[in-house]
Formats: structure tokens, C-alpha cells, sequence
């Protein structure tokens, strides 16, 4: 019997500087379709959403957030395991605020961001005004008015049930966000076997929180492996360590699934970051 993932694909670019962030869904449904079995008769049942086609920039990713938060919402309701494949990592409004729409609690959800940044920008402090650097600061709370605006939820993940790992490049004022919130942060520097660090993290998250959640941005990952991300840094996890980390915790019962966003096309090289976002999957959600 095969195993079905209801899988999320959120078609935009619209929170990062690149045009061409929004097609990692296709592209990875394309790559499914003409290979498609999968280890374990893994199945994603696809549903895609694309930002309305009128507007400002900001109107349509409310409108876009919106709708994918009722998908993670009912499948967080209903217990389904999901996945969600972005667009630019600000996707992890919608998807986030759903599931914590679905709980009978936003303090039930533990949430692990695997990033190279800390997103935790708002309008008043971003460097470069796009939106995808300002995620984090939106779902702890902490967002200014313009950024709420754009956020789906009235409901907020508590601060100490939210971790930030494999950071290398951040401006002063997301730090300084963070340390108020008393978010913690695991720089890239500070980790040295990745799967420990997953590990002692969902246990960690599990003591407290019913379900945990996890949004990977690609860039997380070392360049030399993941080449197609619209904002690279030197000095990542490399994808081998990340795949045997997502394999020590995927049975975990809590786990509610996996975000991946960031995959830009443009700068992939013969396909290697499209490939490894396919191992990514199946690590995670195959039975073995
Ligand atoms: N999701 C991302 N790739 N974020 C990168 C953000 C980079 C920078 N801190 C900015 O706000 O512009």
C-alpha cells in the first residue's frame, strides 16, 4: 500500500529578491512524475497554490498565507502528516499559523527552523525589504503593522518552544529580537554532529508541545550541496549530515512535518539541489 503525503506546493517568489523561487513545486512534481516510485511507494498528493495575479505585493501574500494555512490547518485537525514544498522561506506564515489555527492551542506546537539566517526582520528593520527575511519575527509576535498585515493568524508560537539552528548571517536587529524574545539560536560554528543536535531538539520540543514541526530554508545546507538557493552562505551543514539528522527523528510520533522552502532554479547546478530536496523528502517520510 502506498503511502500518501498530502503535500503543499506554495508557487510564489514574491517575499525574495529572485524570479524564479515560486517553481521548486512544479519542478519537484515534474521530477516525481517522470520517476515516479518512490522508496516504499512513498505518494505526494499535490495541491498547488499561486499568488493572486492583482495587487500589491504585500495583499497578495496575505491572501496566498491565508489560503495555505486552511491546508495545514485541516490536515493538523484531522492528524494527516504534511508536507509543504515553498516559495520563498515567508511561506512559513501561512503554513505555521495553520497548524497552530489547528490545535487546541498555538503553545502546543514546538517549531525547528533550519536556516542560514534568522529571518526575524520586520519592515522597520530589514536591510533589503524583502519579506522572506521576516518570517520568524511575524510568527513569534513580534512583527510591526505592516508585517502583521501579511500574517494569516491572530495566534503566535511561544518563544521557548521555537529553535533556531545552522545561523551564519544576521543583521543586529533580528539578534537583537531574538535575544528579547530569549529565542535560542544554534550557529552553524556550534554544531558538530547535526543529528545530535536534531535530536536532543524534538526531545527537547516534545516535553512540552504536542506536535513539532519542522522548516528547513535550503540554505541551511552547505552551497557545495545545495547551490540553488536564492541567498547562499559559506559554512552550512552539508546535505549528508541534515539527511542522517531527518532520519534519527522522522519516526518521532509528534512530528507533524516538513517545510522546504528557498529553492531557486536559476542557481542550481544540473539539478543537484532539486535532487537533493527528493532525498530530502523520501528520508523523511519513507517508512525505513
Ligand atoms: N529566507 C531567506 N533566505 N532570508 C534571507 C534574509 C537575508 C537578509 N537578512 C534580509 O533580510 O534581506
Amino acid at each position: 500500500m502506498a503511502k500518501i503525503i498530502q503535500t503543499l506546493g506554495i508557487a510564489s517568489c514574491l517575499g525574495g529578491p529572485m524570479r524564479t523561487c515560486g517553481y521548486a513545486a512544479e519542478m519537484l512534481r515534474e521530477a516525481y512524475n517522470l520517476k515516479p516510485v518512490l522508496q516504499n511507494g512513498l505518494q505526494l498528493q499535490w495541491h498547488i497554490l499561486y499568488p493572486k495575479k492583482e495587487g500589491s505585493k504585500e495583499a497578495r501574500l496575505a491572501h496566498l498565507y491565508q489560503r495555505a494555512s486552511e491546508f495545514t490547518r485541516f490536515w493538523v485537525e484531522n492528524g494527516r502528516t504534511f508536507l509543504v514544498i515553498g516559495g520563498d522561506h515567508s511561506c512559513a506564515m501561512g503554513t505555521w499559523a495553520g497548524v497552530m489555527q489547528g490545535l487546541p492551542a498555538s503553545s502546543e506546537l514546538g517549531l525547528i527552523w533550519l536556516d542560514a539566517h534568522m529571518d526575524a526582520h520586520t519592515f522597520a528593520t530589514t536591510p533589503s525589504g524583502n519579506i522572506h527575511g521576516m518570517p520568524v519575527a511575524a510568527l513569534l509576535g513580534k512583527g510591526d503593522e505592516r508585517l502583521n498585515a501579511v500574517y494569516p493568524a491572530d495566534c503566535f508560537i511561544h518563544p521557548e518552544k521555537f529553535l533556531l539552528a545552522g545561523v551564519r548571517s544576521y543583521e543586529p536587529a533580528e539578534n537583537a529580537l531574538l535575544k528579547t524574545a530569549n529565542v535560542k539560536v544554534i550557529f552553524a560554528e556550534q554544531v558538530t554532529d547535526f543529528a545530535k543536535t536534531l535530536q536532543a531538539a524534538v526531545m527537547q520540543l516534545s516535553e512540552t508541545c504536542s506536535v513539532i514541526g519542522i522548516s528547513l530554508d535550503l540554505d541551511f545546507i552547505d552551497p557545495e550541496d545545495a547551490p540553488g538557493v536564492e541567498t547562499p552562505v559559506v559554512g552550512g551543514i552539508r546535505a549528508d549530515a541534515l539527511l542522517a539528522a531527518l532520519a534519527a527523528v522522522k519516526h518521532h510520533p509528534k512530528l507533524c512535518g516538513l517545510e522546504i522552502s528557498e529553492f531557486n532554479p536559476e542557481s542550481d547546478q544540473q539539478g543537484k539541489t532539486l535532487r537533493l530536496m527528493r532525498t530530502i523528502v523520501e528520508t523523511f517520510y519513507a517508512d525505513t
